[in-house]
């Protein structure tokens, strides 16, 4: 491909991500692989080119551009070079017009930069949160040691606070190495390690894992839980659910039972574990602030009324799981957001509608509305929020 056919593959591209955030479809990673796949000439060099623009111009657009045009000329704007491929040359993109004008450039959308700074977060904590994300792998101490997979993987550095994490090089295959295949390790941010640890399951005891999605966290408790006792995972999305099985197989985990909720009706099938669960953990859907870094383009599909929507389901779930916790147990809450609407301010309605429980302080990252926070500026994780609420013995 030309340059000029790579600018305008990646306006294609964008024109095609803009669409998706807007009517909430696909991710910008599974439309790249789509396109691809349907333009097999496209070389890997030429694939890596399209790519980087493509997420270039994610990262420096805060507010969802109006066409993968107006994006690519943003990016052409702080990067002249790239003007000269808009050449009209036959796969190319048009000379720019006189009066045609770049995107604005910018963290997020102004609504959501205030929500951000009312949460607490100062300028250097909002930047960072669009910072390169490092490659963290958690070994999966139910097969080896942290030790073991260290001298597997060249240039691993341990990670402090999280004692099952490896941070790698960025460019490290690990998905295709024989200790993710073998179920050794598996690829999971250090802060999500740090926040599942707050659950502090232990083996024996029986767990709810109310949003487990493909499992990442319910493999960690298990691993917790030296793969002793009873884990049950559920989710409402389906295809996630069952990526779980073929992982816990690899991972050597035996005490996981999957239950799919329907939505609106989630406790149905959760009606013979009402007051049973030592821990409920509840890896809440949020809007995903706390991992930019990875998935930049959520800011393009976050409007208020997405955010209403999490909001009063978490408040739902956060209430279910307290009817499932026995006396005693507690359930321990995780957003990968910052905005306090999802963490501080769902900790205080919750112990508003329930004031015999207690918010516990969890001794990770930074105190915060009851909880604590991790942030990619002060931790160098992905950012969460975490709570633990104690229901009386
Ligand atoms: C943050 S993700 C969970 C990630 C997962 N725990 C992990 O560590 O890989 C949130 C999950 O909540 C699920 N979810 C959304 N609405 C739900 C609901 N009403 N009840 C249960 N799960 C729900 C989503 O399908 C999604 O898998």
């Amino acid at each position: 491909m030309t340059p000029a056919a790579r600018t305008q593959s990646a306006i294609d591209l964008l024109d095609a991500i803009i669409v998706a955030a807007r009517d909430g479809g696909a991710a910008a990673d599974t439309l790249i692989a789509r396109y691809f796949a349907a333009r097999r000439y496209a070389g890997s060099k030429d694939r890596r080119a399209v790519r980087a623009l493509v997420y270039e111009a994610i990262r420096l657009l805060g507010e969802r551009p109006t066409s993968g045009r107006a994006a690519m000329l943003a990016v052409a704007k702080v990067r002249p070079e790239l003007l000269e491929t808009f050449d009209g040359s036959t796969y190319g993109p048009a000379p720019v017009g006189e009066t045609e004008v770049p995107a604005l450039t910018g963290l997020a959308p102004a609504w959501l930069r205030d929500a951000l700074q009312r949460s607490g977060l100062d300028k250097v904590q909002m930047a960072a949160l669009l910072d390169r994300a490092p490659l963290d792998i958690r070994v999966n101490t139910l097969m080896g040691t942290r030790d073991d997979a260290l001298e597997l993987f060249e240039g691993a550095e341990t990670v402090a606070g999280a004692p099952a994490a490896l941070r790698l090089p960025a460019d490290t295959p690990v998905e295709r190495s024989p200790a993710a295949e073998g179920g050794l390790v598996e690829i999971q941010d250090a802060g999500s390690q740090i926040v599942t640890a707050v659950a502090d399951a232990r083996a024996g005891q029986t767990v709810i894992d109310l949003c487990a999605g493909g499992g990442g966290k319910t493999l960690a408790l298990a691993a917790a839980m030296a793969n002793d006792g009873r884990i049950i995972a559920t989710d409402t999305d389906r295809t996630r659910l069952q990526r779980m099985q073929p992982r816990a197989d690899r991972a050597g985990v035996t005490i996981v039972e999957s239950r799919l909720l329907d939505p609106g009706e989630e406790a149905k099938p959760l009606a013979d574990l009402k007051d049973a669960a030592d821990i409920v953990l509840i890896d809440a859907p949020c809007s995903g602030t706390g991992t930019w870094r990875r998935n930049p383009e959520a800011r393009w599909r976050l409007s208020s009324g997405r955010l209403e929507r999490l909001t009063t389901t978490q408040a739902m779930l956060l209430d279910l799981g307290a009817t499932l916790t026995k006396p005693g147990g507690a359930i321990t809450y995780i957003v990968c957001s910052l905005l306090d609407a999802e963490g501080a301010e769902q900790v205080a309605a919750f112990a508003a509608r329930h004031p015999d429980w207690t918010v516990e302080a969890p001794a990770v990252g930074t105190a915060h509305g009851g909880g604590a926070r991790l942030t990619p500026a002060t931790d160098g994780t992905d950012g969460f929020f975490v709570a633990r609420l104690r229901r009386p013995c």
